[in-house]
């Protein structure tokens, strides 16, 4: 799945046999000018077959002139693409070739020979080791301007679709990377688009269940980080109040939080893609943790997969989890190791311990800690109530999920209470959610607020729309559109994540809102066939994008609105066209930065029927078009 190479180790904080804002010309032993190709190598006869202009192992000086979607620099040598990690677009090194393709190749940053200004020391101890997040090492501003640019960018180069100039901006696909589409076009990175990329295959890598084996950055961010998803699924669910539930049925009065532009959108002029809403304070974000468990010299450890390896590295703080999380995960490592436990060993299959998962509602400062174990058997079972009742405050549930299966994924089937409840409870918005050991929820709630809080603007809803939520996992944007809608129609196909979507109704005293269980291309055509007729479709789905029948359902319902909430730029590009081909606009693309210091990108569009829009243009209503 995910891209060895994807590793800046040391060089991403440029230190990797370089120095910070070393004078240009001092690059050591690497020689020529840009994207020269340094003569000490001999050239193995491999690349003299292909005709490459580099081979493995030479020396070559580079001028980063963009970063790919999995955050390693790109360089050209020659006018052969050459993808580095830890370098940053505008930045000169010197890097040895690693591995060549037959359209791109990977090296390693040697030296850092001119350094970009937005280039920062990464905060994180274990950045270089660890993996989970990519781009510490570039600042800020720069993160929401690259993932800004990276929609930009699909929209025009694999949407064939007009962006509007951003005030100030030349052009949107030379602005932010200032690499060309073309150039990073080159090789195989078109991000999940049938092309063979590793991790960008199209399918949900942000929100795989599973355990993984260590090597590469996804392996470490869903090993503490990641995971997201309905635990086990397979096919698993994804995962700063500029915005919160603001509805605008007025598109002309649609506020643009941090936009640069006017309220007023012409589509004549292209495509609206606001500045990226960003956190305030983009750490500490994350409300879940799910760490693999080792043994080290005898002793109980938990942390991470060092890279492209199955060991596990301790470590006792990631800095974009709660405090509260790496605390909880400290807390229960401490009283394994007092009450003797052993650690799971996934090659002998022995030892009980094989995750510590931890969860913490912001809202309402809850907490949940998960044993999960590779028996049924917990010994000193009363002991460790009572130990982490005692030294986790707030903590409101103790479980215990057994997994017997040798497999990467972290969940078994049989979750048992302990202790305390089965569930937490957080809020997004007013609306309250019940979340048990294995329920999906978004790991950063203040950007899922801002998420939904646009979502829910784009629909415009006035309290008489029907809409259909597509992809809805456990109906987060369906009870948070039932608010302000007559009707709310939910589907999602793992059915769990239904069930818990039916009890979060409840809680929340939502009577409008009902969900089936299904693949949204066959459930919305029966719907249709049933005589649904939505106003507003609302479609969330994962990495790979939307089905091609249901996007050809959503042109033959023809609703109002459909509002496009998606983790991949590139297949939201490529349906995008489709829709608008069978009569919709895209008015406006919203970059939301869900998952700061990495390369995850979140976005939700805004499309009109164009036939509905040109009646309400004529009452001069909707100044749109
Ligand atoms: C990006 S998640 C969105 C979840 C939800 N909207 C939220 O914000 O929490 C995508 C969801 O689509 C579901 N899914 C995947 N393929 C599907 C399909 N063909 N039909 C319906 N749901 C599907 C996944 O299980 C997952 O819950």
């Amino acid at each position: 799945m995910k891209n060895n190479h994807n590793r800046g180790g040391a060089a991403r904080n440029g230190s990797q046999g370089g120095k910070r804002n070393s004078a240009p010309g001092s690059a050591g032993h690497a020689r020529g000018g840009s994207g020269s190709r340094g003569r000490g190598g001999s050239r193995p006869a491999a690349a003299e077959i292909t005709g490459l202009p580099v081979a493995k192992n030479d020396e070559v000086t580079l001028d980063i002139i963009g970063m790919n979607h999995d955050g390693e620099g790109v360089g050209r040598a020659d006018g052969y693409t050459l993808f580095v990690p830890g370098a940053l677009p505008g930045e000169k090194i010197t890097a040895k070739v690693l591995k060549t393709k037959k359209q791109y190749g990977y090296a390693k940053m040697q030296m850092l020979v001119e350094s970009s200004p937005a280039r920062v020391e990464a905060p994180c101890e274990i950045y270089d080791r660890c993996g989970g997040c990519q781009i510490q090492h570039m600042d800020y501003a720069a993160q929401l301007e690259w993932k800004r640019q990276q929609v930009a960018d699909s929209l025009q180069r694999i949407g064939k679709l007009n962006v509007r100039p951003l005030e100030g901006e030349a052009s949107a696909a030379s602005a932010g990377t200032k690499a060309s589409a073309k150039t990073l076009e080159a090789g195989a990175h078109a991000a999940g688009l049938g092309e063979n990329v590793p991790g960008r295959d199209g399918v949900s890598d942000k929100y795989e269940a599973t355990a993984r084996t260590g090597g590469t950055a996804q392996e470490s961010a869903t090993a503490f980080g990641g995971g997201e998803g309905y635990e086990n699924s397979g096919a698993a669910p994804d995962g700063e109040t500029a915005v919160s539930g603001a509805s605008s049925t007025n598109l002309g009065d649609a506020p643009f939080v941090g936009g640069t532009v006017g309220a007023e959108v012409s589509a004549s002029e292209g495509i609206l893609v606001p500045p990226t809403l960003g956190m305030s304070e983009p750490w500490r974000y994350r409300n879940k943790a799910q760490v693999p468990m080792g043994q080290e010299n005898g002793r109980l450890i938990g942390g991470f997969y060092a890279r492209g390896s199955h060991r596990i590295v301790d470590m006792e703080t990631c800095i974009i989890q709660h405090e509260a999380n790496d605390e909880m995960v400290e807390t229960v490592k401490a009283i394994g190791r007092e009450l003797g436990i052993s650690a799971y060993d996934e090659e002998t299959g022995r030892g009980l311990l094989r995750h510590v998962v931890v969860k913490v509602a912001f809202a309402t400062g809850e907490k949940m800690v998960v044993l999960v174990t590779s028996g049924d058997r917990l010994p000193r079972v009363d002991d460790w109530v009572e130990e982490i009742r005692s030294r986790v405050p707030g903590v409101k549930s103790i479980c215990q999920n057994v997994n017997t299966r040798q497999t990467n994924v972290i969940f078994g089937d049989v979750t048992r209470v302990l202790w305390g409840d089965e569930v937490i409870h957080d809020y997004i918005g007013e609306v309250k959610f019940a979340i048990s050991a294995r329920s999906f929820y978004q790991v950063n709630p203040a950007q899922t607020e801002v998420l939904y809080g646009k979502t829910l603007e784009y629909a415009g809803l006035t309290g008489s729309e029907t809409v259909i939520d597509a992809y809805c996992g456990i109906g987060t944007i369906s009870l948070f559109l039932a608010q302000k809608a007559k009707r709310v129609y939910g589907v999602e196909i793992v059915k769990e994540a239904i069930e818990d979507a039916r009890k979060n109704a409840k809680l929340n005293g939502i009577e409008n809102a009902e969900f089936e269980v299904g693949a949204s291309e066959d459930v919305i055509p029966r719907w249709k066939a049933q005589g649904i007729t939505p106003d507003v479709i609302v479609v969330d789905p994962p990495r790979k994008g939307c089905d091609p029948r249901l996007l050809e359902t959503i042109l033959e319902m023809k609703p109002e609105r459909v509002v496009y909430v998606s983790c991949n730029p590139a297949t939201l590009a490529r349906d995008l066209r489709v829709l608008e081909d069978g009569g919709f606009k895209t008015v406006k693309v919203q970059p939301v930065d869900m998952f700061p210091q990495t390369v995850h990108v979140e976005a939700v569009a805004l499309l009109l029927r164009e036939s509905f829009n040109m009646v309400r243009n004529q009452k001069n209503k909707y100044p749109l078009f």
